[in-house]
């Protein structure tokens, strides 16, 4: 089976400063990657050359067809979407807005509008209680819920989320990655970058540790966790 997103010797740098540097992987269909490692690595701008908002070199393909030739408009209509670490809401709009917001692709299209926000309010019933409240009247938890639920609305194939987990509580974090994992049983492909590796690990099928711009180790995600470089750098040095 050919890899949903290969990505080989990707090279992503900001003027002289390379940021990215050779880096390869793998996401098969309907399998959660995760790319962890610590601030500075790289991750948020190898999610920046997926989704095309920045240049990059080498290869990076999604079902076979090379991104390097697709703009990120197009890169959206083949069902990619990405869900950016400062989640980006519109906080002077209402949770419903966001959403809607998240179709305009397909604004003119009012049952698919319809029946995507129906999805998100069955997915997450705590946006729909707050359907007419204020973006920025919602806790840390719901604004990321409501920043997965936005791209939800796009129908996405596979989605790019950047530290989900960042600035929630262990427990809200446990909720966010228990709907990731719902995600991928419903079949979105997912490629998930984080800097919290147990909880990435523990909701993934493979991983992959990039440090100063190279991967510098990967494997499935369950020998990562047990995996004593892993444990000892990025999983507090010892498993639960
Ligand atoms: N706009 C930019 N201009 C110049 N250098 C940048 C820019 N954005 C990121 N960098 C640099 O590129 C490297 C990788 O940054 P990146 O944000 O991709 O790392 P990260 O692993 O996502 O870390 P974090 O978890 O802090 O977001 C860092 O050295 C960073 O300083």
């Amino acid at each position: 089976m050919s890899a949903m997103l290969e990505v080989a010797d990707l090279h992503v740098g900001y003027g002289k400063v390379e940021a990215v540097r050779g880096v390869s992987l793998t996401l098969d269909k309907g399998r959660i990657v995760t790319v962890i490692g610590p601030n500075g690595a790289g991750k948020t701008t190898l999610l920046g050359a997926a989704m095309g908002l920045l240049p990059s070199r080498g290869v990076l393909r999604f079902e076979g067809a090379d991104l390097h030739e697709l703009g990120v408009e197009d890169r959206v209509e083949r069902g990619f979407c990405l869900v950016p670490e400062r989640r980006e809401l519109f906080g002077e709009m209402t949770v419903g807005d966001n959403l809607i917001l998240g179709a305009y692709s397909r604004r003119k299209d009012g049952a698919f509008v319809k029946s995507a926000l129906d999805g998100v309010f069955d997915r997450f019933p705590r946006l729909a209680e707050r359907r007419r409240q204020r973006a920025d009247t919602l806790s840390g938890g719901e604004r990321q819920m409501l920043a997965i639920g936005r791209a939800l609305m796009a129908g996405p194939r596979l989605l790019l989320l950047d530290e989900p987990s960042l600035g929630l509580a262990p427990l809200i974090v446990r909720d966010i990655l228990r709907i990731v994992a719902t995600l991928r049983d419903a079949g979105v492909s997912i490629l998930l970058v984080e800097q919290n590796a147990r909880a990435a690990l523990e909701t993934a099928d493979y991983g992959y540790v990039l440090e100063t711009g190279e991967i510098a180790l990967h494997g499935a995600a369950s020998d990562l966790l047990n995996d004593p470089r892993v444990m000892a750098t990025y999983l507090g040095g010892a498993t639960e």
